[in-house]
């Protein structure tokens, strides 16, 4: 399967999101910031998802002389059936303009104590991983996900496989039978 045969255009200028639509498909994105239309710091799955596809689209409207608009979001989700637990989702949207496809990466559970203060204080989840990590731009790094488990996954890495899992509709004949 030729994951490069398309032209993609990517609903920001983030550099994790960005290496990992290359390592996904070994070509280089289009890259412009278009708005989310959510919040900053998108709570639930649905929010992440919304505007997941709220980029995908804006970008493809922008640059259509591509063939796949790509929105990458993060975003957090409680987990109320289960564990009680928030969970940090990567979430890719793929748009041709005619088809909407969803990947989902990694869910990760994330400390109490950062969903406490991301809940209270109003703040986003890349201030609290900066102030633990001492860094800064994270959220264009490993990520929470290199913090939590130095280093053994980034943030890339997630984007990726959410990545390939939307567009891979697209591009495997298996989806066309
Ligand atoms: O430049 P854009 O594309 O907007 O990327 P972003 O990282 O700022 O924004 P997202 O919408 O993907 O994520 C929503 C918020 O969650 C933060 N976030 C998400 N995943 C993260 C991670 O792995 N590490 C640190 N912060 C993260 C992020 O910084 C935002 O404040």
């Amino acid at each position: 399967m030729d994951y490069a045969q398309f032209r993609y255009a990517l609903g920001t200028q983030n550099g994790a999101k960005r290496r990992a639509v290359v390592q996904a498909t070994g070509v280089e994105p289009s890259c412009l910031s278009v708005p989310s239309g959510v919040s900053d710091q998108p709570m639930s799955e649905e929010e992440t998802i919304r505007g997941a596809i709220n980029r995908a689209k804006a970008v493809l409207e922008k640059l259509p002389e591509h063939h796949i608009g790509l929105g990458l979001e993060g975003g957090l989700m409680l987990d109320q059936a289960y564990t009680q637990q928030w969970y940090l989702i990567s979430i890719c949207a793929a748009w041709d303009g005619n088809q909407l496809s969803i990947g989902k990466g990694l869910s990760f559970p994330i400390p109490l104590q950062a969903a406490q203060r991301i809940v209270q204080e109003g703040i986003e989840l890349s201030t609290v991983i900066d102030e633990w990590g001492n860094t800064r731009g994270s959220n264009q790094q490993g990520g929470a996900y290199a913090l939590l488990t130095e280093g053994r996954i980034q943030r890339a890495d997630v984007f990726q496989q959410a990545v390939i899992a939307a567009i891979t509709p697209f591009i495997s004949p298996l989806y066309k039978l």
